[in-house]
């Protein structure tokens, strides 16, 4: 904080009985005149404390616009653990980081240890979230507008004229099925290893068509919301229904719609249940306009036939790992902001990553970078990719999932 400035000291008079006339004129001039310095002073001073007030408001006025936008920014769900005298522990999800708060009195009364709230940035509570809303929202990623497009794609452009002939047609010129009396496929399902872009191709269609994207991950299902997942898996159509033209994209369908024979929840009823709930709703599918369905899995093999008869994933489409040139344009896609040396030769670097999806291709470009910059420096070199290739094999090498090599799935 500013000190204030010391006030001048009060000029004093000092006139002597035995002083002449002219003595004690002079005496009393000099004393005008240091008034009149110290008056000049005190302006001067007055000045500044008055820019200084300036200067305080603007940035008081600054920090109302910012509590402000604090307050409307995005919340983060907790549960309250704890609850005694206008106080309470809660416990953020995600991180599990446990905080003390006071309580606004106006929810003294209602709330009760075990309910889920929805808290600032200060964990000051905001609103007491109902079960469905929290476990809905966290059960399903909504996004109105995607903004993958399918020139981010690289090295699947077969896929991409698949899925754009089986989802976005039906969508855009639903009268040209009408016309030729076929029924547009009801869902696609895209299988193949992991990281080869079959949820961007998801979103890629629905920012072509304007749709809204809804993911729901089957995997989490199964593990975070037990016993809620066919109630999940009705209010995923249903928001659909209300939001659309809507694509779902259910990831990992493999956890849902496993062959018992193979699934590790076999016996699980609910996981059975869930899977039904996910029949009947596309046995239901027609009537309900502009929902498109799309669903991927790195499993195949374990899928029960069930879910891919005629009226349900009844286009199969797979999303192989890249080839040589789809490597390579892969590359090209994810280097495309970056201020890339001369001696960077695309066709090479394809040629040293056989075996590595486009998650992979991806990640060597941003470590390539990354060399870069710890060694200070603007342009990104060939050594760079090769030294991000080299980490790349390094981190896999004991990780049976991401090595190259990893053939799990039999298609
Ligand atoms: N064909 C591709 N072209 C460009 N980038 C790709 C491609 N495939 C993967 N990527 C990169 O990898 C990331 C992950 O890809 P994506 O999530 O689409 O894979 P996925 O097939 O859905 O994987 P998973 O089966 O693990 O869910 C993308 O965000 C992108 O950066």
């Amino acid at each position: 904080m500013a000190h204030s400035p010391s006030l001048p000291d009060r000029p004093r008079l000092d006139l002597d009985p035995d002083m002449s006339d002219t003595e004690r004129l002079e005496a009393l001039r000099e004393h005008f005149a240091e008034i009149l310095q110290v008056h000049d002073e005190l302006t001067e001073q007055l000045d500044s404390a008055g820019s200084r007030r300036d200067e305080l408001r603007t940035e008081a006025d600054r920090l109302e616009r910012e509590n402000e936008a604090l307050k409307t920014s995005s919340l983060y769900i907790a549960t309250v653990e704890e609850l005694s005298d206008g106080e309470a522990i809660v416990k953020q999800h995600g991180n599990n980081q446990e905080v003390l708060t006071e309580l606004p009195p106006s929810m003294e009364e209602d709330l009760t240890a075990g309910d889920r709230v929805a808290v600032n940035d200060s964990f000051g509570i905001q609103t007491i979230l109902d079960g469905e809303t929290d476990a809905r929202a966290q059960a399903m990623e909504v996004d109105e507008s995607p903004d993958v497009t399918y020139g981010d794609i690289g090295g699947i452009d077969e896929q991409i004229r698949e899925v754009r002939e089986a989802v976005e047609e039906p969508l855009i010129n639903p009268e040209k099925f009408r016309e030729a009396g076929i029924e547009p496929p009801s869902g696609v399902l895209l299988y193949g290893p992991p990281g080869t872009g079959k949820t961007m191709l998801a979103k890629a269609v629905a920012n072509e068509t304007d749709a809204t994207f809804i993911k729901m991950a089957g995997s989490e299902l199964v593990r975070k919301f037990i016993g809620e997942g066919s109630r999940l898996v009705r209010d995923l159509f249903e928001l659909a229904t209300e939001r659309e033209p809507a694509i779902i994209f259910i990831d990992e369908i493999d956890a849902i719609a496993a062959k018992r024979t193979e699934s590790k929840t076999s016996g699980d009823a609910e996981v059975q249940r869930t899977m039904m709930q996910l029949l009947s709703e596309m046995d239901g599918f027609e009537a309900r306009g502009e929902v498109r369905i799309i669903a991927a899995t790195n499993r195949f093999d374990m899928l029960d036939r069930a879910i891919l008869r005629p009226g349900r994933f009844d286009r199969l489409i797979e999303v192989p790992e890249p080839d040589f040139d789809g490597r390579e344009q892969i590359l090209r896609i994810h280097t495309r902001g970056m201020n890339l040396a001369d001696d960077v030769d695309f066709t090479e670097l394809a040629g040293e990553t056989e075996g590595h999806s486009g998650a992979e291709m991806a990640s060597i470009a941003t470590e390539a970078g990354m060399f870069a910059i710890r060694e200070d420096r603007t342009d990104v070199r060939m050594s760079d990719f090769e030294a991000a290739i080299e980490k790349l094999e390094e981190d896999s090498a004991g990780d049976p999932i991401t090595s190259p090599g990893y053939v799990d799935y039999a298609y």
